[in-house]
């Protein structure tokens, strides 16, 4: 189970220089090919850029850079002395006032006090009558909110109203829910300032303030009190009407102010808001992830949200929802998956730190197992009610993963149990592989948030078969298996553990430097042998992976998201028929495939064969993979080559330009059988040990619903080597 995490050490190690110790280094590869729909180089903070240029690309929190560089203290320009400006600058805001545009919602400006706004409207409407200039209006609201918002933090009140403890409750079987009840998450409302768009990539959950009064500061409430008692406010479109046609003639800015009123006014449920006319604003609390050094953390915001008077009668909240969740499925279904010694034992805490916030915020809810033991998650995934969850997220290494996929392989519903669930990591082990591949990320907050944004997309798995087990159940395998080198570096260094992840660099370089190899036979189908033919392979299903993506988003479009159960759309769903070995181990070696020239095979360095790009966070072993090409990548070097030459190929793993070496052998391939002519070595199979015994491997394609950020593994570059 070691053997990922510790090819990557190899790498870094033995030839390697370790990377750069930027911030954005320690715990997050930085992919930088994302065109996707949320944040892809996670650890800047906010980026200064100017709203207008905006186009999508980069959905970092973006602000235009002449307003001011701090998202602490507000500043505004007006004529104060110097002593309340002060005041004002640290005075924070119960609102901010937004509108919606193609990337996120727009802070229009920075923040407004609706206590002050409550109690001050009518007042506030005259200065704004009388005046001709924004001072008069922030020397108003400064004196209010000066001394009646000096922090942007709920009290514990106001939380009570909101709902925002966040109790866990243990359920039957091991299992804790945490799906019941919000979290609380601190508040940034005042903070953001004027032109800042936040990305719909980072919008977690929107809703409209059920009674927008509770969130005034009780110092000074009574005029908001009156007004939301009073009949003539009590009937909302009256008191808006009103308000609005005190209003009407002036900036329509200040309509938003209007808005305050009927906002404080608004009784129950106030999905009533959308139901109001003349595109008024309407008050919403939106959720976000919000960047905090390596991480991020999800922030609440209460907005005051303006819109055309055309979109008069459009659902505000819906429609956010609709544009943050555009190709997901909302609010899943999750059942985590924790294994409490993976990551050197921090699996738990970084889950509970950093993807559980994440997932309760985008109201997921989340039901979480332990495992007491090797192989439980075989055990929870064979028994796992299949009605209960949409998606087994491992909250591991890549060993839960490979567990849970075999545990849904042994169930007698086991087809039904592959089109419901979607399988998926948080990354909080030692060889994090899948969410590499998968989330593009290391980094557990970031793929929570590619949890909840993602695409369910079908990948491929791999059949293995070996005389000790297949009889019972093969084994499925997602990721890789390997043999030679990399699987005996790991095994026969055992009694050097104490050295930590060097005894593996120091294996490799002894094998290599002693040019070991491992004799054996291979058996290969090919769907791509040489080079040139793997390419046009690689690109033709590129391409049509991705046309495919385009038409799926157009149709999921058309039904309007994937809240409901997608199941009854999904044209993908896979059958019992699928999942039948088109080559039992116990056949003769099929007449179509080709025996690898035995003076390579009995000279064998690695052998190597993968269905994801990246095996550990910067090794791109297998820059090619595809994630449902209906092929696994091999990748085979022979133990002669001199170590001169070995250099470069190992020194490009974290490139994958290793493949393009003359001295790899690289091609697609359906199917192989691997007879090792050997008494002293092992497989390794998705990182764990299997016997050396001849192995059978086969695609099957489409087998495994999981988690693709934009719908596609991590770009790898392949096309343009
Ligand atoms: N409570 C447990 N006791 C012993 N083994 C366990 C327990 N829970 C899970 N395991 C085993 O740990 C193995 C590795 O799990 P995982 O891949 O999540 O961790 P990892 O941190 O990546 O592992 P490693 O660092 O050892 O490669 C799996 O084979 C799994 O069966």
């Amino acid at each position: 189970m070691t053997l990922r995490s510790n090819s990557t050490k190899l790498k870094r190690g033995l030839l390697l220089p370790l990377a750069p110790s930027s911030s954005t280094s320690s715990t997050e590869p930085s992919f930088d090919n994302s065109d996707s729909d949320f944040h892809k180089k996670p650890d800047r903070s906010v980026s200064f850029i100017d709203s207008r240029t905006l186009a999508g690309t980069d959905n970092e929190l973006h602000t235009n850079p002449l307003a001011s560089t701090t998202t602490k203290n507000i500043h505004v320009s007006m004529n104060l002395p110097s002593s309340l400006k002060s005041l004002r600058s640290i005075a924070v805001r119960d609102f901010n006032e937004a509108t919606l545009t193609d990337d996120g919602i727009m802070i229009t400006s920075q923040g407004i006090s609706l206590a002050s706004r409550a109690s001050d409207n009518e007042a506030f409407l005259d200065s704004r009558n009388n005046s001709t200039s924004d001072s008069s209006f922030f020397e108003t609201e400064s004196l209010v909110s000066c001394v009646t918002c000096l922090s942007d933090s709920y009290s514990t009140e106001q939380r009570n109203h909101l709902n925002l403890s966040s109790p866990s409750k243990s359920v039957g079987g091991g299992l804790n829910n945490l799906g019941d009840h919000d979290a609380s998450y601190s508040s940034v409302t005042g903070q953001m300032l004027a032109n800042t768009v936040i990305p719909y990539g980072r919008i977690l959950h929107a809703k409209y303030l059920e009674n927008p009064k509770d969130y005034l500061d009780n110092t000074d409430t009574s005029k908001a009190s009156d007004a939301s008692s009073s009949p003539s406010s009590s009937n909302l479109n009256d008191s808006d009407n009103q308000v609005n046609t005190a209003a009407a003639g002036h900036d329509d800015r200040f309509l938003a102010v209007g808005g305050t009123k009927s906002g404080i006014n608004t009784k129950g449920k106030t999905k009533k808001c959308s139901k109001r006319g003349s595109g008024e604003p309407k008050f919403v609390e939106i959720t976000f992830a919000k960047p905090r050094r390596h991480d991020i953390v999800p922030k609440r915001l209460i907005l005051s949200i303006s819109f055309p008077s055309s979109s008069a009668n459009m659902d505000i909240v819906e429609e956010i929802l609709k544009r943050s969740y555009k190709n997901a499925r909302r609010e899943r279904s999750i059942l985590v998956i924790i294994n409490p010694f993976g990551g050197k034992r921090k699996a738990k805490k970084l889950f509970m730190s950093k993807c559980k916030p994440i997932l309760l915020a985008s109201k997921c809810s989340i039901d979480t197992a332990y495992t007491k033991y090797f192989g439980h998650a075989v055990d929870i995934a064979r028994e796992v009610d299949i009605d209960k969850y949409d998606t087994i997220a491992c909250a591991s290494g890549d060993g839960i993963p490979y567990e849970v996929i075999n545990g849904l392989f042994q169930r007698p519903d086991r087809a039904e149990a592959f089109n419901k669930l979607a399988v998926t990591q948080l990354p909080c082990g030692s060889g994090n592989a899948m969410s590499v591949s998968c989330h593009w990320t290391n980094n557990p907050s970031y793929a929570a948030l590619c949890l909840v944004k993602s695409v369910e997309a079908r990948i491929d798995l791999m059949c293995c078969s070996q005389q000790s087990y297949y009889k019972e159940f093969p084994r499925l395998s997602f990721l890789s298996q390997t043999y030679g080198v990399i699987a005996e570096s790991d095994i026969n260094t055992e009694f050097i553990r104490w050295m930590g992840p060097a005894r593996f660099e120091l294996g490799v370089a002894f094998n290599v430097l002693q040019r070991k190899k491992y004799p054996c036979e291979i058996y290969v189908k090919y769907a791509a042998k040489l080079k040139n033919d793997l390419k046009v392979h690689y690109l033709e299903h590129k391409n049509r992976a991705s046309l495919r993506f385009e038409s799926e988003l157009e149709r999921n479009q058309d039904h309007e998201g994937l809240d409901g159960d997608s199941n009854s759309r999904d044209a993908d769903r896979i059958t019992e028929k699928d999942f039948k070995v088109k080559y039992p181990l116990d056949n003769a070696v099929p007449a179509d495939w080709e025996r690898i020239d035995p003076d390579l095979t009995d000279n064998l360095g690695i052998f190597y064969t993968g269905k994801m790009p990246y095996i550990a966070a910067d090794t791109k072993f297998f820059p090619a993979a595809l994630p449902a090409d209906g092929s696994m990548d091999l990748v085979i070097t022979d133990a002669r080559t001199p170590v001169t030459r070995m250099a470069p190929i190992l020194l490009g793993l974290d490139k994958g330009s290793h493949v393009l070496q003359p001295e790899v052998i690289h091609s697609k391939i359906l199917a192989y059988r691997l007879v090792p002519k050997i008494t002293n070595s092992l497989f390794s199979v998705d990182g764990e040990k299997f016997p050396l015994e001849p192995l059978q491997v086969e695609v099957m394609p489409r087998l495994c619903k999981t988690l693709l950020r934009n719908g596609s593994y991590v770009d790898t570059d392949f096309d343009s080597m």
